[in-house]
């Protein structure tokens, strides 16, 4: 059975929608330049509103401990998702928080994927996400896919989830192409950036379910 996290949630109504749906994970980003970004207090006031049972992502980019420590406190994070973060930094922010730690790796060519590799020892999970254009402003949530042939015969060094432009229309086909038992999504579930829309959000996890 494949699980989902819904990401980038700011609101009551799409974070109920992510629970209603029986989302395994939610996910809550602390980085500024993100439409979907979130204060401390706003993080604490949804994590509050999270049953047992489903895990809280917090999304950062190469982020400083202080931002880590006080989001990880105030999101009640069960789990850190670190983009453009090296290795040696992954490690030192879980022995930091004492978190499960979820290491991005941006995917445009097969050469990409050695990557994972390096984080052998480091984290808990890799997520494969694509690759967003030099000088983009995010490095993820942009609503880009990769090509899901590249993870063929990929001899995933580590437990993996799947990202990047992941919708209600594709997901089916993106677990049945790559076997991926975690997917994620963020755009694919807005009706315009950092807008989450509880009616995609509710085709998304059906469409997760019935794969
Ligand atoms: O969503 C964001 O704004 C974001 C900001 C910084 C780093 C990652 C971000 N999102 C992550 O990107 C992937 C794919 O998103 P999408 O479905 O293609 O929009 C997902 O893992 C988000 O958690």
């Amino acid at each position: 059975m494949t699980t989902a996290k819904i990401c980038g949630l700011s609101t009551d109504e799409a974070l109920d929608a992510a629970i209603a749906g029986r989302a395994s994970h939610v996910g809550f980003v602390f980085f500024a330049a993100s439409p979907r970004n979130v204060t401390f207090d706003r993080a604490g006031a949804l994590a509050a509103r999270v049953p047992d049972g489903i895990g809280r992502v917090g999304v950062f980019v190469d982020p400083a401990d202080d931002l880590v420590l006080q989001a990880a406190r105030d999101g009640r994070l069960d789990v850190l998702q670190l983009h453009k973060t090296a290795p040696a930094r992954v490690v030192h922010l879980r022995r930091l928080t004492g978190l499960e730690t979820w290491a991005a790796v941006a995917v445009k060519t097969r050469a990409d994927l050695d990557a994972a590799r390096m984080f052998v020892g480091a984290t808990d999970r890799l997520l494969y996400d694509a690759k967003t254009p030099e000088g983009a402003a995010l490095p993820g949530g942009m609503g880009l896919r990769f090509d899901w042939t590249l993870l063929d015969g990929f001899s995933h060094p580590l437990p993996w989830a799947l990202s990047g432009g992941l919708d209600a229309a594709n997901v089916a086909e993106a677990i049945r192409r790559t076997g991926a038992s975690l997917v994620d999504v963020s755009s694919g579930v807005e009706s315009a950036p950092g807008a989450k829309d509880a009616g995609r959000i509710a085709s998304f996890l059906r469409a997760v379910a019935d794969a």
